[in-house]
């Protein structure tokens, strides 16, 4: 079965339907260029609502592992591979990508010039598509016809803390499972809490700390959190990733832009400007903090991406207050960064974050 890649320029591309054949999808079209990590990345809810394209040649080769979905719905709106592998022989696979997508009902297209289409949107900048099972006559019609999806939330709260753990309440933005994950290795306990949330509410888990989730979509859709987030920043030792790291930054009246084409991979370097330290970096964002709007704010820029200069981590001075632009947590990607995770715990003994944090 044919399916058709139609993006808003009115490029189109042809190839195989795979995943869940029947259904069509509409969003915005981001490129991911990870060697690995597929199912990790289509499990990230900060990817709701996009049309993911791999540049990676060869996906699904190892299999669907059970254990390392980021959230129990898929957001994505379809996924473009270059080559799908329907087999998988990899000792933790239970399934295949293709089945997995199918029970998830994403669609999928197969056999088209990933790189290509990757070349094109680095020209062009990101732009929104539709994944249809006939050619498109009108783009905006289909478009609108084609429905959103929502962000499912995560599990539900802990209990009551244990007083010898330290306490993490999460904000959840669309938290990625492996945020959770790092911060319980760390020998924290986690509640999550939707961004809903009254401060009188949050103060009522007695946190020692707020971690301000990732999340899908544009920052500047977010203000009602952020009154919330000023309040959490002076309150609590905090640390915010990605969207969160966002927010922080809109929070305290810095702005954000669009990126022409987004940072979706696993080896973005980042540098850290007091230590002159480089770790390789997990990224999935098409949103930035603008580095001229931090000047007029309170906040410090701490790490910049070397590849375009963009603002990559922030700091509070005088507070135990810090947010990251890329994913410490990786998975996918390397882990060299978790040590974000380390610096907030020690944050939360009310440590003024280091010079280099
Ligand atoms: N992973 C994230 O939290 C993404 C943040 C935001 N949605 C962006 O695209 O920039």
């Amino acid at each position: 079965m044919q399916k058709y890649l139609t993006l808003a320029d009115g490029t189109q591309w042809i190839g195989t339907a795979f995943g869940d054949r029947s259904i069509e999808g509409a969003g915005q079209l981001v490129f991911n260029t990870g060697m690995t990590g597929y199912q990790e990345t289509v499990t990230d809810p900060s990817y709701l609502n996009q049309l993911i394209a791999f540049t990676a040649p060869l996906i699904g080769n190892y299999g669907i592992d059970p254990t390392v979905n980021q959230a129990a719905t898929l957001g994505t709106q379809a996924v473009i591979v270059h080559e799908l592998t329907t087999f998988s022989d990899h000792y933790t696979s239970r399934q295949t990508f293709d089945n997995f997508l199918t029970i998830h009902h994403v669609p999928g297209l197969q056999g088209i010039d990933t790189r290509e289409l990757t070349i094109h949107l680095r020209q062009t900048g990101t732009q929104a598509a539709i994944l249809s099972n006939q050619p498109i006559l009108n783009f905006d019609a289909k478009f609108a016809s084609l429905p959103l999806k929502a962000l499912t939330p995560q599990s539900l709260p802990v209990a009551l803390p244990k007083p010898t753990q330290p306490h993490i309440v999460v904000i959840d933005f669309g938290e990625k499972t492996a945020i959770t994950t790092a911060l319980i290795k760390r020998g924290c306990q986690v509640s999550i809490l939707p961004a809903t949330s009254s401060l009188k509410h949050i103060q009522a888990y007695q946190p020692d700390g707020i971690l301000l989730s990732n999340g899908p979509g544009d920052p500047q859709q977010y203000p009602a959190a952020l009154p919330l987030i000023r309040q959490l920043a002076n309150r609590y030792p905090l640390a915010g990733i990605c969207l969160g790291h966002q927010l922080l930054a809109r929070a305290f009246g810095a702005k954000t832009y669009q990126l022409t084409f987004g940072h979706h991979g696993l080896n973005h370097p980042v540098k850290d400007l007091a230590t002159g330290q480089v770790w390789m970096t997990a990224q999935n964002h098409d949103f930035a903090v603008d580095p001229a709007s931090v000047t007029t704010t309170p906040l410090q820029i701490t790490t910049i991406e070397l590849n375009d200069g963009s603002v990559e981590g922030l700091r509070l001075p005088g507070r135990p207050v810090m947010s990251v632009q890329f994913h410490p947590e990786a998975h996918p990607g390397p882990l060299e960064a978790g040590q974000f995770f380390d610096q907030f715990i020690q944050m939360l003994h009310h440590q003024e974050v280091s010079a280099n944090a």
